[in-house]
């Protein structure tokens, strides 16, 4: 096979990292922990397009408090591989949230870039509070220094998919967090 040519392997031969039960559990862990920290407030959830959107669909549902969710897009150029990690964002919130109790929700927080450039935005905005949940933190790999306040799982420096997150934007749909092969993501 040529070098150029993509290889997708079957995600049921990949070995899973957390069923599609555990992650279910820990997200309505969180959820409630979300629910007693926030009693009796309204919060706004801000999915982090388009990895986060499945984690912030169950993570929402299993919040009991009052909640809106929102979603920006990032594009980032080259953020795994070079460390200048320029962000830019393409979607901005459609509602604003000053004054608002937010929680950025993500799928996995890696070099810590992606979400300390969206951290920093939106402060701008002036919310009440601004804290972060997300699904998987990989702090190993961390370029800066951020930390979420809400983590499903920690994990070592292993490339994932599934639940949200993509190899070439396939396995999104994938119900567990699987390892993606190594030898195949670096052909
Ligand atoms: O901590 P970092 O190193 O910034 O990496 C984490 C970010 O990278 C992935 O998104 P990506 O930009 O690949 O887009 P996607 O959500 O559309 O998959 C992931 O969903 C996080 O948003
Ligand atoms: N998998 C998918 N997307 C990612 C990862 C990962 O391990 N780290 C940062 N973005
Ligand atoms: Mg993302």
């Amino acid at each position: 096979m040529s070098s150029s040519t993509p290889v997708f392997p079957p995600a049921a031969e990949m070995e899973i990292l957390f069923s599609k039960q555990q992650i279910a559990d820990r997200t309505r862990e969180i959820g409630a922990q979300i629910s007693a920290d926030y009693k009796g407030q309204s919060i706004v959830l801000i999915g982090v397009l388009k990895g986060a959107a499945i984690f912030l669909a169950d993570l929402a549902r299993a919040i009991q408090v009052d909640n809106t969710f929102d979603f920006v897009a990032v594009s980032s150029y080259g953020r795994a591989r070079v460390s200048s990690g320029a962000v830019k964002l393409i979607k901005d919130i459609d509602n604003p949230i000053e004054g608002k109790h937010v929680i950025i929700v993500e799928d996995i927080l890696d070099t810590g870039l992606t979400l300390s450039y969206l951290r920093g935005l939106m402060l701008q905005h002036k919310p009440a509070s601004l804290k972060i949940a997300t699904c998987l933190d990989k702090p190993e790999r961390r370029l800066v220094p951020i930390e979420a306040d809400y983590i499903a799982f920690k994990i070592p420096n292993q490339f994932v998919i599934g639940y949200g997150m993509d190899y070439a934007e396939r396995y999104r749909g994938v119900e567990d967090i699987r390892i993606f092969p190594a030898e195949v993501a670096g052909h």
